[in-house]
């Protein structure tokens, strides 16, 4: 198994609210309520060490309300490397109605002090050494600059290490001038990135292709139930996932990318991995929490999914 780093620089903790239908400018009561130490880095580490790396969790954290990330990591076997900041992390309000819509209301995060961000650097030159890959995901804090994430890619890429990125706007769009190895857009996401709606299949194929032969090796777009397609070093794979039935897609694309970087680091062939990180994100949506291959149907789940070429539509598997 692989040693792997994830850094979230604008962690969370997911407020997951359930409930029939929301009543907007009414009072609302909930059927339940649930707290969880989140973050895109934090839950891309916990279904990784879920599969058996040896991971490290890294990033800036609220210092006053670190408790339940402390706890959290100590239960999943995370090694804490994050930089204390002052003040409380922010809280994220996802909220689940009966029919499967899910609303997300994110907080913008802590200011961060500059000596943080110095300190971060300085504990990633010596995190970095032996890592096998590394994984920046989630949006940054309000005073970090989308040309200060492209830094600390390049700074992690000069390690000789792979980068995946996961974030959106102009965070992404600085971070991919930095060259990381991977990214996983969503289709809003990369329709931000190429500056026009990419409204067909084959727009979006292009615009996966076009970022490939700009250096990005692992092109993952994500669409919902819709597809997954993957265009990595100029050739293209896609997946429909299975159906389920949504309770929360909180976690979804985090899970996605960290079956991803399973497969890669296990040396599966493409068209496993794929399948495997479809079918565990399709997993994922059914409860709260990231997806759990050992769910007592995953492999029906990946039975289930559809692997195709996407230019031929030809079925694989
Ligand atoms: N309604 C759904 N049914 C089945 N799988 C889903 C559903 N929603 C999401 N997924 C799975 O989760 C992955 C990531 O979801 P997506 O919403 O595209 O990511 P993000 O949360 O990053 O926007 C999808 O590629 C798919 O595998
Ligand atoms: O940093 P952002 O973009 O605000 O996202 C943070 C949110 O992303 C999550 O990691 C969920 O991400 P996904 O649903 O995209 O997998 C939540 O835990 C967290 O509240």
């Amino acid at each position: 198994m692989a040693r792997v780093l994830t850094l979230t620089l604008n962690p969370a903790l997911d407020l997951a609210i359930r409930l029939g239908t929301l009543q907007p400018g009414e009072v609302n009561r909930a059927e339940s309520t649930r707290l969880d130490a989140g973050g895109k880095g934090i839950n891309v580490a916990r279904v990784l060490t879920g599969l058996g790396h040896d991971v490290t969790v890294s990033g800036l954290l609220g210092a006053d309300n670190e408790a339940p990330f402390v706890r959290a990591f100590a239960e999943l076997g995370l090694r804490d490397a994050f930089i204390r900041v002052p003040g409380e992390t922010r809280i994220n309000a996802k909220l689940s109605e009966a029919g499967g819509r899910v609303t997300d209301l994110n907080g913008p995060g802590l200011r961060i002090p500059e000596h943080a961000l110095e300190a971060l650097k300085a504990r990633l030159g010596t995190l970095a050494p032996g890592q096998e890959a590394v994984v920046i995901a989630g949006s940054l804090p309000p005073n970090i600059s989308p040309a200060q994430l492209a830094g600390l890619i390049t700074a992690i890429r000069e390690h000789g290490l792979p980068v995946w990125l996961d974030t959106s706007g102009p965070a992404l769009t600085s971070g991919l001038a930095a060259r990381p190895t991977g990214i996983k857009p969503n289709e809003t996401e990369l329709e931000g990135w190429a500056g026009r709606p990419l409204e067909t299949a084959e727009a979006r194929l292009q615009a996966a292709l076009r970022l490939n032969a700009e250096g990005i090796e692992d092109v993952l777009v994500s669409a919902g139930a819709g597809s997954v397609l993957w265009a990595q070093r100029g050739t293209a794979l896609e997946a429909v996932p299975p159906r389920v039935t949504v309770l929360s897609t909180v976690g979804a694309g985090d899970t996605l990318l960290a079956g991803a970087l399973h497969g890669l680091l296990s040396g599966w062939p493409r068209e496993r991995t794929l399948r495997f990180a479809t079918a565990l994100a399709a997993e994922c949506v059914r409860h709260v929490g990231v997806g759990d291959p050992k769910a007592v149907d995953f492999e029906a789940l990946q039975h289930q999914t559809v692997v195709r070429n996407p230019s031929t539509g030809e079925t694989l598997g």
